[in-house]
């Protein structure tokens, strides 16, 4: 069985170590897992190599369409698990970064995954998913995961809200004390959507992370001003970057 995974250079799967670059795990080393294929499409998204396919025409600020075969790769379940090992053989507390794409997409593949990675380790690892929110784990998943890093996809991503912003997922986030939500802002008054979907939702607001948008250390720099502000004021925590300061928009770290 296998898993859809996203390229470093074509053939080569995004399985890499690194600190953890965003949100409540910021700075903790852990090993990640990129995986392909998304049900969004955001303008600023970061890894559109994952999603935006030759053919795919829907907006984007690169205009750049993919070549699935040099930017996609299936890789057996097994053969994933055990790279993820070996990176993180060194690791006293194992702790596993699930990214994409939108990995809950492939949630059975993924159970099977970490079980079998638990399973030749020999320890259970710490396995947070980083998801857009709008897709419920799949049942095997969820009692596998520690963490969920939901970032709840506002306005200014170029969504319609209907496909980005589904409310029984946004209900079940909120009540669940393992999902902590990580807003991207691009301006000042995207802040208003989040106030309003914390409010709907009864989102704690310790469970908040406002994330600058920005592909390069100065935008992320500038945005932090005023974006740091808002975080005071509200009583919503900040998160920056951290891989985007040390490596750029680099893939594989
Ligand atoms: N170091 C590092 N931390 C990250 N946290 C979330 C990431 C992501 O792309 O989802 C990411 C990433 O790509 N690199
Ligand atoms: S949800 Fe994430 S991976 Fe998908 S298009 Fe948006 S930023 Fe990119
Ligand atoms: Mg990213």
């Amino acid at each position: 069985m296998a898993l859809a995974l996203a390229t470093i250079t074509p053939g080569k799967p995004e399985i890499f170590a690194a600190l953890q670059g965003e949100g409540a795990s910021i700075g903790r080393p852990s090993v990640f897992v990129r995986l392909s294929r998304c049900n969004l499409a955001c303008r600023w998204c970061d890894t559109a190599y994952t999603w935006r396919f030759t053919g795919d025409n829907r907006p984007h600020t690169d205009d750049v369409a993919y070549d699935r075969g040099q930017n996609q790769l299936t890789m057996d379940e097994a053969k994933v698990a055990l790279a993820i090992a070996e990176l993180g053989a060194h690791l006293p507390f194992p702790r596993l970064v699930i990214t994409g794409g939108e990995p809950l997409l492939q949630g059975a593949a993924l159970a099977r995954m970490i079980t079998n990675l638990n399973m030749l380790d020999g320890r259970d690892w710490h396995v947070e998913i980083e998801t857009n929110g709008s897709v419920a784990p799949h049942a095997a998943l969820d009692p596998l995961v520690a963490q969920y890093n939901v970032s709840p996809k506002l306005a200014h991503s170029g969504n319609p809200a209907e496909l980005a912003l589904v409310p029984e997922r946004l209900t079940a986030w909120a009540q669940d004390p393992r999902a902590w939500f990580k807003f991207v802002l691009g301006v000042p008054d995207d802040l208003d959507q989040v106030v309003a979907l914390a409010r709907v939702y009864a989102i704690p607001a310790n469970r908040i992370f406002l994330m600058p948008e920005g592909r390069d250390s100065q935008t992320l720099r500038d945005k932090a001003i005023w974006l740091a502000e808002l975080c005071s004021t509200h009583g919503f925590c900040f998160t920056d970057r951290l891989h985007i300061h040390l490596s750029g928009d680099t893939r594989g770290t």
